[in-house]
């Protein structure tokens, strides 16, 4: 297994590009299930997670080819295969959103439970109950949804206990192909939301609303090729402006989007840091020790708790005492015995996490669990006065472009160790 080997100390200086989103390409990907005819998506990060998702794709019979770097071009006319097997779901719990387009078009789906994961249980009772509302038949048996259909979907009025952004995006997708108008209530309102109701109008569905938290989606019969370029990473940007802001650097995240990102920047500036902001661009500048930040994550526009481990580090070091609460996943506080180690002074308080910020952090071998909790180690060797051995980091390949490239062009002293 691969592992990073960094040395701290240096300020990040510099422009990084940020690539398309995960968690916006991913629900694109699959929507492109609801096609008859190939469609060109554009600005696709290079991921494990996309990897896997083309794969799956693939083996559900769709034809895919890279168009240059970031285009990839997908026909699903011919697809012959309804079923996502557990070998690859058990790899990306975003598999799952094959679940809604499959039933939508073909009246039958078969997806292997994701299971829990590191960060929680993660269930997905909410996906399961919204298809059923819209007339499918569902059972789970043997570690499988087995869904049907007879015809099409009827649309139906669905509210949402809990808001989830995958099961809003399931429900979205199966609506779009629907008889008649489904409205989701309690729908998510993150800006990948909106991405992908974006990207399905253009395939020519009717989906007004995204952003708040009441989505009506008028069905229509059939859904087409077309062009669409994915959202830039807010997450990925969120992450190289902490790092610039705990090593008292200056960059630039160029091919980003502010407007996703009120809640992130508001934090930085309140930790210390002079933001600046263009159209597509972000620049942090930070010339002192950070200031501790409250946070408290939550749904958008609130904090995104796929931020919060990042901000754990940079609270690890700043002045002063602050928490930071975690209210989306029960158990995404596992960096913190890893951040300990390299000398961090956190509790951890039920589903708060509250650091006293030290000096300095010492490098450490410390071990990645998650994608976010494998960028806050990162960023604390990047602090840290020692060498620090960040293992396991197949879990960052998931979700950050050739973060060793990017960060070593902002001047960073970081290498990849080939594993076996
Ligand atoms: C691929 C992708 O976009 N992943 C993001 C997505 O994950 P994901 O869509 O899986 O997360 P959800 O928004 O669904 O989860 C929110 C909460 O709802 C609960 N829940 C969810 C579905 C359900 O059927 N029942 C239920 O109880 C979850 O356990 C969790 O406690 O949103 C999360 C919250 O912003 C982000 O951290 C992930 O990066
Ligand atoms: C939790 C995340 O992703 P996923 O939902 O794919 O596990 C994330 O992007 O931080």
């Amino acid at each position: 297994m691969d592992a990073f080997k960094i040395n701290g100390g240096n300020p990040l200086n510099g422009e990084v590009a940020i690539s398309g989103a995960k968690n916006a390409a991913l629900p694109i990907l699959m929507a492109t299930l609801l096609s008859e005819t190939p469609i060109t998506i554009e600005n696709v990060p290079r991921l494990n997670d996309i990897n896997t998702t083309l794969k799956l794709l693939t083996q559900l019979g769709a034809n895919i080819h890279w168009q240059g770097d970031d285009a990839v071009v997908i026909d699903a006319s011919n697809i012959n295969n309804q079923k996502a097997a557990y070998d690859l779901v058990k790899t990306m719990r975003a598999s799952i959103l094959v679940l809604g387009p499959l039933l939508a078009r073909f009246g039958h789906a078969e997806v292997s439970l994701p299971g829990g994961c590191a960060i929680g249980a993660r269930p997905v009772n909410l996906h399961i109950q919204g298809l059923k509302l819209m007339g499918a038949d569902i059972d789970v048996e043997n570690g499988y949804i087995h869904a049907r259909n007879e015809g099409r979907l009827k649309g139906a009025t669905i509210f949402m206990d809990t808001v989830s952004v995958t099961g809003t995006e399931n429900l979205m997708m199966a609506a779009a192909l629907a008889q008649g108008t489904t409205v989701i209530e309690n729908a998510a309102r993150e800006p990948e939301i909106v991405d992908l109701a974006n990207c399905l109008n253009a395939m020519g569905a009717k989906v007004s609303g995204a952003g708040s938290n009441t989505l009506t989606i008028e069905g229509v019969e059939k859904l087409e090729g077309s062009h669409y370029r994915v959202m830039p990473d807010r997450i990925e940007t969120g992450t190289y402006l902490v790092a610039a802001a705990v090593t008292r650097g200056n960059v630039k995240c160029t091919h980003a989007d502010p407007k996703a990102m009120d809640a992130v920047i508001s934090k930085l500036q309140e930790a210390g840091a002079e933001v600046t902001c263009g159209d597509d661009w972000i620049a942090l500048k930070m010339d002192k020790r950070p200031k501790a930040v409250n946070i408290r994550t939550a749904p958008h526009p609130a904090f995104p708790t796929d931020m919060q481990a990042q901000f754990v580090a940079l609270n690890a070091i700043a002045e002063g005492t602050a928490t930071i609460k975690e209210t989306i996943f029960e158990n995404r506080f596992m960096h913190v015995p890893e951040l300990r180690r390299m000398g961090a002074d956190i509790d951890l308080e039920g589903n708060t996490a509250v650091t006293k910020g030290v000096e300095n952090l010492t490098g450490a071998q410390v071990m990645a669990t998650d994608l976010r909790a494998s960028a806050s180690l990162v960023i604390a060797g990047l602090i840290a006065t020692t060498e620090t051995q960040v293992d396991r980091i197949y879990h960052i390949d998931r979700g950050y472009q050739r973060i060793e490239d990017k960060l070593q062009k902002l001047g960073a002293d970081i290498v990849r160790i080939q594993g076996n």
